[in-house]
């Protein structure tokens, strides 16, 4: 696990959108793991404003998105779906077809997690996943107790993340109780996984997870186990990191060939 901490959201986005430009333009049929949330949209506003200025190509890449609400109707514009393609895919040339999502609204969950799972796979597996983190430490909508081996599937949301997502829904009435998401063992299986988390409010969850123990109580600690797991944070996520100032000397003295 690597963990990079920078002065703030523009650095993060700019270090991020490295990654997945060097990652694009290697593979430029690359499967890329998109995930919700505030702490990503740094890294789309830079990747969208690459593409602009041309010379950033997405017409052969993939994006699968990490989770999805259940029971929003098709087109909600607080829908991952919706807001996946709002934040990033139709800023840039990402076929749409090639954009994927957990349905939320299918008639039969378990088969609708079976099939985005063989989805995943049919296309290679993800390259590089982006990820948030929520305050208590769940990736994707992987809440504490989650299986550090899970694979797509519904989920109930606690009454915290519900809370923190109410922000994006009239009232938190409008918030479901129940989403559908990559499990932990989804997400380990991304070749490269890219954590944001920014702010004092994620300080005790970074913590947590990555000097803590391996633990479904923290799911992205499961992450420690990851061969390729980088963790950008601004000095506010990390300000309860013991070990922040060998994390700062580590990246300083990071020869340049090594990459993110
Ligand atoms: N399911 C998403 C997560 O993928 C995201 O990481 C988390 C944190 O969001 P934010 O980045 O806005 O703090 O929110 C939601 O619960």
């Amino acid at each position: 696990m690597e963990v990079v901490i920078l002065p703030g959201t523009k650095q993060i986005g700019a270090l991020a959108a490295d990654a997945i430009e060097s990652l694009v333009r290697r593979k430029p049929n690359a499967v890329l793991g998109l995930a919700t949330g505030s702490s990503p949209l740094p890294i789309y506003d830079e990747l969208a404003s690459r593409y602009e200025a041309g010379g950033l190509d997405f017409s052969q890449a993939h994006g699968f998105a990490l989770d999805e609400y259940v029971g929003l109707e098709a087109g909600h514009p607080e829908s991952y779906r919706e807001v996946i393609r709002r934040e990033f895919t139709n800023r840039v040339n990402i076929k749409p077809d090639n954009v994927h999502g957990p349905d939320g609204a299918a008639e039969d969950l378990e088969a609708a997690c079976q099939a985005y799972e063989d989805a995943i796979k049919a296309v290679g597996g993800v390259d590089l996943q982006i990820l948030g983190v929520g305050t208590d430490g769940h990736i994707g909508f992987n809440e504490p107790g989650s299986s550090l081996a899970s694979r797509t599937r519904i989920k109930t949301l606690i009454e915290q993340t519900r809370k923190d997502n109410a922000r994006f829904f009239d009232s938190i009435d409008d918030v479901p109780h129940h989403v559908v998401t990559q499990g932990l063992g989804t997400i380990m299986d991304a070749r490269h996984v890219v954590l944001v988390a920014t702010g004092a409010q994620k300080a005790q969850a970074v913590r947590d997870f990555v000097e803590g123990p391996v633990a479904a109580i923290c799911a992205a600690s499961i992450l420690q186990m990851h061969p390729h797991a980088t963790i950008l944070v601004d000095e506010a996520a990390a300000s309860s990191l013991k070990l922040a100032d060998y994390y700062r000397h580590t990246y300083d003295n990071k020869p340049e060939w090594q990459g993110l």
